[in-house]
């Protein structure tokens, strides 16, 4: 089962049309001998390897998939041997669908994709292959750069001794965490395990490499602990143009919590969080994941028939949230459509579209 969020007061528009001229060398950059084309190449062994390791959350982390996706982009550029143009963008867009199809709620990877595409111009091979790998790296430089600024943004609203509640493992959230150390604050951590995947101990981790004392729990503790916890900090898969945060299953009602206890929670999350499609009324797919993850088929099969859910995301209304933190500063969730207009206009281009 797929859920979509629809952010409210939206209007549908269509997405822009890749170049024509490419349409013959389409398939052939599938492999398909029979297209007719004259080149034809495929997509590289190492692109495979990033989209099955990014399905298998092996690489996991919106921010860190981006990236992956973009370095993939780069190596396909490299490392694809054609002399026409045409089969050269065809073969680039159809590495970019394969990145695409992997995991379809954070808006990262689209918009990796589609940073590097936009960028792929020029009219001989060389310079095509230049444009990749160059914006691909500018890609990775920016994703640092971002999350180092949205670090020292996040920093400013915590308190030296303050304790601060974690769900899920997020770099971006991490980040503000790091600049706040550097900033000579103290602070400890109240660590929610994350069920089902417990990303929750990649972040007790992280934070005890820092030397911040941690304390794990149970996610449904969580209510019980926010009266001991200063801030609730989390990260964000997406960001729709309403406000809403799509961030880990449990986001949401660790927010409606926070709010009954009166614990702010911020939203740490750099520009390539925000979903440009939902500017013009798209929805943000929910991903289900395998049903595997929440119980074990031996000890499914002793309980006897049963319909196990898997959602590994869930929407927070923007006004169950206080701030969401990015590069370009702290916004309140319903203004952050005015940033999101700046940067992608009035929507998205979907560079990797068959023609
Ligand atoms: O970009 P950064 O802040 O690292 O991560 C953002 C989000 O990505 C993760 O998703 P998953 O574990 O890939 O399903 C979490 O939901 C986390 O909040």
């Amino acid at each position: 089962m797929t859920r979509k969020h629809r952010p409210e007061g939206e209007s549908d528009a269509g997405a822009a049309d890749p170049a024509s001229e490419d349409a013959a060398s389409e398939d052939a950059a599938r492999g398909d001998a029979a297209s007719g084309g004259t080149e034809s190449a495929a997509i590289v062994p190492e692109v495979e390897e990033t989209a099955s390791a990014i399905a298998s959350m092996e690489i996991r982390g919106a921010a860190t998939i981006a990236g992956a996706a973009a370095e993939a982009l780069a190596t396909q550029a490299r490392e694809t041997a054609v002399e026409d143009p045409a089969t050269f963008r065809a073969t680039m867009r159809a590495a970019a669908r394969r990145l695409h199809e992997t995991r379809p709620t954070a808006v990262s990877l689209p918009n990796a994709l589609r940073y590097v595409l936009q960028r792929m111009e020029g009219d001989d091979v060389e310079t095509l292959r230049r444009r990749v790998v160059r914006s691909s790296a500018r890609f990775t430089r920016r994703l640092e750069e971002a999350r180092d600024r949205l670090g020292e943004v996040g920093a400013n609203r915590l308190q030296d001794g303050d304790v601060v509640m974690t769900h899920c493992h997020s770099t971006d959230a991490l980040a503000c965490i790091e600049a706040a150390l550097d900033q000579g604050k103290s602070l400890s951590a109240i660590v929610k395990e994350t069920r089902p995947r417990n990303q929750g101990h990649i972040t007790a981790e992280a934070l005890r490499e820092l030397d911040v004392p941690v304390t794990l729990i149970v996610d449904s503790a969580a209510r019980r602990y926010l009266d001991e916890a200063d801030h609730v900090l989390v990260g964000a898969d997406s960001i729709a143009a309403d406000g809403s945060v799509i961030n880990k299953i449990g986001t949401s009602g660790l927010a409606v919590n926070a709010r009954e206890r009166g614990v702010p929670i911020m939203t740490a999350a750099q520009t390539i969080k925000l979903h440009p499609e939902t500017l013009t009324g798209h929805t943000v797919e929910i991903e289900t994941r395998d049903e595997d993850e929440v119980i074990d088929p031996a000890t499914r099969s002793g309980i006897g028939d049963l319909t196990v859910e898997n959602p590994a995301f869930d929407v927070t209304p923007p006004r169950y949230m206080d701030a969401i933190v990015t590069e370009s500063g702290q916004f309140p969730p319903e203004s952050i459509v005015t940033l999101m207009r700046e940067l992608f206009g009035d929507g998205a281009e979907t560079p990797w579209a068959e023609p």
